[in-house]
């Protein structure tokens, strides 16, 4: 741990919308815990998104998931922000080399919560799903292929509000954002074992750069090692996968003594193939993910493996 004293206050960067903002106190409150530090010591400063200034169009088509971290990532370069908040499951899987993850903090409720029906088999037939996500789309059509898919983009607030003003029956959200947000009587959690969860999903990572060598030892007492090591696996299989933003992918952790068990599964988008497999190794084995995304490639179909570049 960094023995030193903070001379000035440390800066973190972050989004500005509601959830990201809920992320950013959470860190700023457990870093000041760690340390003993009064919460002046650390600013929180935001930024507007590209991501969240388009919300007309589906992220694939506009640039991805670049667009969350774009202006962040500046900032951090630029030396304007000690470290950048986000959620982990919306930073792309190739980062620039000199960005490490400094931190990631404990994993919240990884599961998709449904809003608007109270379980998959009670939607009613030929309803309409709001969601912009290829994993849920794919996800739904495979479970209800009678259901029809419509857009739904902008934070969770619009979504809800997206809900209630009647675009879409049913929809889907992280139980995280919604606890996260103090949402909590909404919607109905989905098995994580029956429903995989995003990569990353309910994980908050902090990024900052690698010479940094003091702000990263502050940030190393707040870093949660199981969720680190499981935030890495399931990022290491997206990148052994080769998705992009169109490829459907979802992925469970389950935490053993020395040892991690990743459950994958990967979909045609229009949900109509569902490969899974599970793959278990230690936590530092980097060839672990990349021998999952082989096992899944391997069994999927090429209406399924046209959508990723593998390795
Ligand atoms: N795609 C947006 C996004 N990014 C992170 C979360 C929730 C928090 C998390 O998963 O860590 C959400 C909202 C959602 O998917 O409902």
């Amino acid at each position: 741990m960094n023995t030193r004293t903070l001379e000035r206050p440390l800066r973190l960067g972050t989004r500005r919308s509601p959830l990201a903002m809920a992320q950013a106190e959470e860190t700023r409150d457990r870093l000041c815990a760690a340390h003993g530090w009064d919460e002046s010591m650390v600013e929180i400063v935001p930024v507007t998104a590209s991501g969240d200034k388009i919300l007309d169009r589906p992220l694939a088509e506009i640039g991805g998931k670049a667009l969350w971290t774009k202006e962040l990532d500046a900032w951090l370069f630029e030396g304007e922000i000690d470290f950048a908040v986000h959620s982990m499951k919306d930073v792309e899987t190739l980062r620039p080399e000199e960005f490490c993850i400094a931190a990631v903090l404990p994993r919240a409720d990884v599961r998709d919560v449904l809003v608007g029906a109270p379980s998959i088999h009670a939607i009613p037939p030929g309803a309409r799903v709001g969601t912009s996500a290829p994993r849920r789309a794919a996800q739904m059509l495979h479970a209800r292929p009678d259901l029809k898919i419509v857009g739904f983009r902008g934070n969770v607030a619009t979504r809800l509000a997206k809900l209630q003003a009647d675009e879409a029956d049913v929809t889907l959200l992280a139980a995280a954002g919604l606890q996260r947000l103090g949402e909590t009587g909404v919607g109905t959690p989905l098995s994580e074992f029956e429903w995989l969860p995003a990569p990353a999903q309910g994980a908050i990572g902090i990024e900052c750069l690698v010479a940094s060598e003091d702000v990263r030892g502050w940030l190393a007492a707040i870093d949660d090692r199981p969720t680190h090591e499981a935030v890495l696996a399931e990022r290491g299989l997206l990148a052994a996968l080769g998705g992009n933003c169109h490829s459907p992918i979802a992925v469970l952790t389950t935490h053993h003594e020395s040892s991690l068990t990743l459950r994958a599964a990967i979909f045609s988008p229009d949900g109509a193939e569902r490969v899974e497999a599970s793959e278990t190794f230690a936590p530092a084995d980097a060839e672990g993910p990349k021998r999952l995304a082989h096992r899944l490639l391997s069994q999927a179909p090429e209406s399924v493996t046209v959508h990723f570049s593998g390795e």
